[in-house]
């Protein structure tokens, strides 16, 4: 926290899938640890793609977190919590607006929170709650990766579908890693529209059918 004012601050990690935001979350976890500070480390409960109560980078490095329900008011169970020195919050675009109200909180009571997501959704599109995080921030590090296509700087999320670009009308939520994502910058990215038959839909998406309804 701040000697005079005794308040804390929001750090938001950024950026496309592979940009090193959860390294640099670790990083950041690591450092704290040495200077002796208290740590709390959150992940939501729909990311189990390195354990349930771990939070883990694409190259395997993981640190131990409490599961936080992700769904509507769920992560205000965090402020029940002591509160930690350094708060972090991984895998922020699975939780819903409540968060940022958590974050808030936390940093009004002293907490440094580090909070790490990706910013846009397959589609391109700001990824909720990154953007309301980002402007209530202090501090703000957008990440990108390589465009597995062209290898300049990649500040998108392709989804693939058996090797297939997405459609635009697929579920915003898919958890996945290397099997259904690549990172590409903004001229590689591809998304697939128009009507597509019925049995090329590769999965039913209930944002769709509730769009058509
Ligand atoms: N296209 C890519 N661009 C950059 N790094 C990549 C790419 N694909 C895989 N990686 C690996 O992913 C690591 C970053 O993993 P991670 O911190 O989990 O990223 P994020 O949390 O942003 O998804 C990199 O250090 C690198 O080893
Ligand atoms: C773009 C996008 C991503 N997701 C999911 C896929 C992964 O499980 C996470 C992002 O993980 P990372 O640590 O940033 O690599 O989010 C999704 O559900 N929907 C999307 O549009
Ligand atoms: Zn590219």
């Amino acid at each position: 926290m701040h000697a005079i004012t005794r308040s804390g601050w929001i750090e938001v990690i950024s950026g496309s899938m592979f940009s090193g935001k959860t390294e640099e979350l670790l990083r950041r976890l690591r450092r704290s640890e040495i200077a002796g500070q208290s740590v709390a480390v959150y992940t939501p409960a729909v990311d189990d793609r390195y354990g349930e109560a771990t939070i883990g980078s694409h190259t395997g490095r993981q640190w131990e977190a409490t599961v936080v329900d992700n769904e509507g008011d769920g992560p205000l169970d965090i402020l029940d919590d002591d509160p930690a020195e350094v708060v972090a919050i991984d895998e922020a675009n699975f939780f819903s607006d409540a968060l940022v109200e958590v974050c808030n909180a936390l940093a009004d009571r002293g907490s440094r929170v580090i909070v790490s997501g990706t910013d846009q959704t397959f589609r391109g599109e700001p990824f909720d709650p990154l953007p309301q995080l980002m402007a209530t921030a202090e501090y703000v590090d957008k990440l990108q990766a390589i465009c597995s296509v062209c290898g300049e700087p990649a500040s998108r999320n392709q989804r693939l579908i058996e090797g297939e670009p997405a459609h635009v009308d697929d579920p915003t939520i898919l958890v996945g890693a290397e099997e259904s994502y690549e990172a590409r910058c903004r001229d590689c990215h591809v998304l697939l529209t128009g009507d597509r038959p019925e049995e090329e839909r590769p999965f039913e998406s209930a944002e769709a059918d509730s769009a058509n309804d």
